[in-house]
């Protein structure tokens, strides 16, 4: 096959050898704008309904945005009437800010001033594409003639607004297509158009500088907003904003670098909906900033709930490993992460800052639970099958029972191929340790005897096989006398190499759960038991061990 790389140029870079934005970093948030209900809805199959528009808007306003993009009023009567049902209906709060846009085109602005009649505070985004590709193909425009375009709507919104001064206005202007338009033109009609509306310090209004389209990496977009920060009229009575896309998949890289080169404001979607491969990810770009101690002022304490009503609004998925937010990036599977993570968390200081390897934040932040943290699979070691145990069903595996679980745990997932749940990783630790062998243990004396030698005497009915037992023997605690009894029954050296005990955490306080490493004639078995007594589960894990011969 012939390459056809050649049919792609590269994008010219900007010369701006003096850049700032590297030496820079991020210490405080945009001013976020979610542009959920306009660019998000626009890439829709299916657009959302008034119903739908409702429930995302009031979702926006609960996380916390100030500013939010609700309609392109003059597209559609479900957008217009979206718009009119907001103001009339007293769903904005005081500080939020609707916004709307517009064509650059004289009846498309009349009616996108209709729909705000009432609005208490309103941005109106008025925009037109400005590169050359743009005025060339679609437009049949020479420079001069995008410009008038731009400059008349930018007259004919000041002029209407004026008219209506009961709502307090702010314009917005986007040169659409800005990152492939030429930095001298798009500073020409970004400026011709402030020109116009004469914005002040007080009353500032937005230029936004959209990546239409993503076409080179994130540090030439950064030049190029730096380079429209230092020309643009009256700097200080603008807001800068960017608004870029993912064609390329940087776009959250390109608003992070776009700030450090002077943009006050972003614009983008909730998980990076939007035309073709989405606006940039607010979520993301947010939660970056969280995870550097930098509170970006929108609610994320339950993302499951704000992702889902997401997906259903816009009938579309989020990615299972999309960045704090999908189902499986609190989720180690691989054993060495599991090892690290099963550590971090017992070292974790609760006072102190995060730190537990793999996990970049604290899952809990985000209404994670640690359950999901760690799931077994063949990929898996000791320390997955070992939190599970720990974390679902309250037992602490001693290491060596954790070295030893863990291979039947590799076996079976090897075989079956799939996922180890809690559930059956349970049942296998059941098989191995808890289920009926041998020897069973079926009670003991209450009271412990004097023996011959002044050691207590101890009797035990146990089970061998089909026969009932009854046997006793001397030593210096229950557990040693009934090792010493089936040493003497089994003729064979028995010898208690190791033992642990613990209560069963939460939820199971009753149980108490015994460790066993017993020598069988120099081999170690390894027990556990679970029982309501904590003697009976010590005894029980004796039996244990030895029906593991
Ligand atoms: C990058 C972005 O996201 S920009 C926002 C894009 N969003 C949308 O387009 C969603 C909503 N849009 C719509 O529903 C429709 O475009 C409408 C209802 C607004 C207008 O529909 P129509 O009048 O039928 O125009 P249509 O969209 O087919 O064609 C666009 C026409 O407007 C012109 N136009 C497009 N954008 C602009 C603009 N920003 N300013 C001025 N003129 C424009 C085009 O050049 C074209 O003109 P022509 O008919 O003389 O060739
Ligand atoms: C209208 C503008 C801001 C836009 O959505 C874009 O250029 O992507
Ligand atoms: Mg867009």
């Amino acid at each position: 096959m012939q390459s056809a790389v050649h049919k792609y140029p590269p994008q010219p870079v900007l010369a701006l050898p003096d850049r700032q934005w590297p030496n820079r970093q991020l210490t405080h948030p945009p001013i976020w704008c979610s542009s959920d209900l306009r660019d998000g809805n626009q890439a829709l199959a299916n657009p959302m309904n008034g119903h739908t528009k409702l429930r995302l808007f009031r979702l926006l306003v609960a996380m916390g945005f100030k500013e939010i993009e609700v309609a392109f009023p003059s597209a559609s009567q479900t957008d217009f009437d979206f718009v009119r049902q907001l103001i009339t209906e007293g769903e904005v709060p005081d500080d939020v800010t609707l916004m709307v846009i517009t064509q650059a085109r004289g009846e498309l602005i009349e009616r996108t001033f209709d729909a705000l009649q009432g609005a208490r505070r309103a941005i109106v985004h008025l925009y037109n594409p400005t590169a050359p590709l743009w005025r060339k193909v679609v437009y049949g425009k020479d420079k001069g003639g995008i410009l008038d375009l731009a400059v008349t709507a930018a007259q004919q919104i000041h002029q209407r607004a004026s008219r209506h001064p009961e709502t307090e206005w702010v314009f917005q202007y986007s040169p659409e297509t800005f990152s492939a338009t030429e930095p001298e033109f798009a500073r020409d009609i970004c400026n011709a158009v402030l020109d116009i509306w004469q914005p002040t310090p007080q009353h500032k209004a937005i230029i936004n500088l959209p990546a239409t389209v993503e076409l080179s990496s994130p540090n030439v977009y950064a030049d190029q907003i730096e380079w429209m920060h230092r020309h643009l009229h009256g700097r200080d009575s603008v807001v800068l904003s960017v608004h870029p896309h993912n064609d390329r998949g940087c776009a959250v890289a390109a608003a992070e670098l776009a700030q450090l080169a002077g943009a006050e404001r972003v614009e983008g979607c909730l998980f990076g909906n939007g035309e073709r491969t989405g606006n940039v990810d607010l979520v993301t770009l947010a939660m970056n900033l969280y995870s550097q101690g930098i509170d970006p002022g929108l609610d994320f304490s339950d993302i499951d709930h704000i992702r889902d009503t997401v997906s259903d609004c816009i009938q579309l998925l989020v990615h299972p490993r999309h960045p704090y937010a999908g189902e499986l990036v609190y989720t180690a599977f691989s054993g060495s992460h599991q090892d690290a993570i099963k550590k971090g968390f017992a070292a974790q200081d609760r006072e102190g800052p995060w730190a537990v390897p793999y996990l970049p934040i604290d899952p809990q932040d985000v209404g994670r639970s640690y359950e999901a943290v760690i799931r077994v699979n063949s990929q898996s070691g000791k320390g997955g099958s070992a939190w599970l145990l720990q974390e679902c069903h309250g037992l602490q595996l001693p290491r060596a029972w954790q070295v030893e679980f863990s291979q039947t745990v590799q076996q079976h997932s090897d075989h079956s191929g799939v996922e180890v749940d809690s559930h059956t990783l349970w049942q296998l630790f059941q098989q191995q340790y808890l289920s009926a062998g041998r020897f069973q243990l079926l009670g003991s004396s209450p009271a412990l005897l004097a023996g011959a030698a002044g050691e207590p005497l101890l009797q035990f009915q146990v089970q061998d096989g089909e026969q009932p037992l009854s046997l006793s023997a001397e030593g210096n605690g229950p557990l040693d006398a009934l090792v010493n009894a089936l040493s003497r029954h089994l003729d064979c050296t028995l010898d208690i190499l190791d033992f642990h005990e613990h209560a069963r955490s939460e939820g199971r306080a009753a149980d108490a759960v015994a460790f066993v490493a017993l020598s069988v004639d120099g081999q170690q078995r390894l027990g556990a038991s679970i029982h309501s007594d904590s003697l009976q589960a010590a005894l029980r894990a004796v039996f244990s061990a030895l029906n593991r011969c």
